[in-house]
């Protein structure tokens, strides 16, 4: 059987206040999907269902078709990172991951091979409550990878890592996914997922917003926008609008024009006597791809709470 981790309709609330609503997506292996969504949005709430440290008011968060506590040495089956500071002070890095392996029928050997992994092996010996922030999240995927799992889940894995560890980071989940493992990390920063997730999840207020490829999310909201490099933006802006498309300011010199052909802006500006440095398709950020599907889902949720 494929590994996999699946949420089917779950809701889920702490007294009263609704965390997911009828959530259902599954992650498949072989991709990193990014499991993305503002601050309160319901991710951490879902991995922690599917770790079985919550239970669902209603539906289920499955690991491979299981209930995680049905789980025989859950450690080998999946692994997370949810909270760096789960480790206790005063225990060594090794101790923990020790710790950890033995009570999943682990060799520990594995904990070696995963602090040299996470470029940890020569503070194994140190307390984890002197370790950085940085140096807390790599022990957090250390214990995730101890058990050689096909499925795992970071919860905003790159928090606290300076730039060379947010690379880092990357490499590994690709690294990982390519092994044909199930990834799932979740970020409420879209553009940290840009160069990672081949596959979105997107929550918002505790509900499925989209789940999609990144390419075809990106496609649909790059439409047929043209991006004009100016010296005159101003100048260029007047003609354009004048001539019925919709124009947005991007960067310093930078405008997005969408309503006409590049063919016809070329055109429009050349017999204004308007100079441009360059003209191309413009291609959407995930950031934007983000925001305009943010936006649906805020219109989404009044309209349907109208209708109740
Ligand atoms: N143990 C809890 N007790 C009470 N409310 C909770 C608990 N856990 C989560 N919530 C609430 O559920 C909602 C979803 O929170 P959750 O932490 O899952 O979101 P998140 O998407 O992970 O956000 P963030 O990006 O800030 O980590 C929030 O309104 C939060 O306040």
């Amino acid at each position: 059987m494929e590994p996999s981790l699946e949420v089917r309709d779950v809701r889920k609330t702490y007294r009263g206040v609704v965390a997911v609503d009828g959530l259902s997506f599954t992650v498949r292996p072989g991709e990193v999907t990014g499991f993305v969504g503002p601050n309160g949005a319901g991710k951490s709430t879902t991995m922690r269902l599917l770790l079985g440290l919550d239970a669902p008011d209603h539906g289920e968060a499955l690991v491979d078709g299981s209930r995680y506590g049905t789980l025989d040495r859950p450690l080998t089956r999946v692994g997370a990172l949810l909270d760096a500071d789960a480790v206790h002070p005063s225990r060594r890095a090794r101790d923990h991951l020790l710790w950890m392996a033995r009570s999943n029928g682990i060799a520990d050997r594995r904990a070696d091979e995963v602090l040299d992994q996470v470029g940890l092996a020569a503070v194994a010996h140190k307390r984890a409550g002197g370790f950085s922030l940085g140096m807390r999240q790599r022990l957090g995927i250390a214990a995730a990878l101890l058990g050689d799992p096909p499925v795992l889940m970071f919860d905003e894995p790159t928090n606290g890592l300076d730039p060379d560890g947010i690379v880092w980071i990357r490499l590994l989940l690709r690294a990982l996914a390519s092994q044909g493992r199930v990834v799932l990390v979740s970020s409420h920063l879209m553009g940290e997922l840009q160069d990672t997730a081949d596959r979105l999840v997107v929550i918002g207020r505790g509900r499925l917003v989209a789940e999609t490829a990144v390419p075809d999310l990106l496609a649909s909201v790059s439409r047929d926008q043209v991006e004009v490099v100016t010296p005159q933006r101003s100048e260029a802006m007047t003609v354009l609008a004048n001539a019925g498309a919709t124009v947005t300011v991007q960067a310093a010199d930078g405008i997005v024009v969408e309503g006409l052909p590049g063919s016809e802006i070329a055109s429009l500006l050349g017999a204004a006597g308007v100079t441009f440095v360059e003209l191309r398709r413009h291609r959407a950020s995930l950031e934007e791809a983000y925001m305009e599907l943010t936006r649906g889902a805020v219109e989404f949720a009044t309209a349907d709470e109208d209708a109740r």
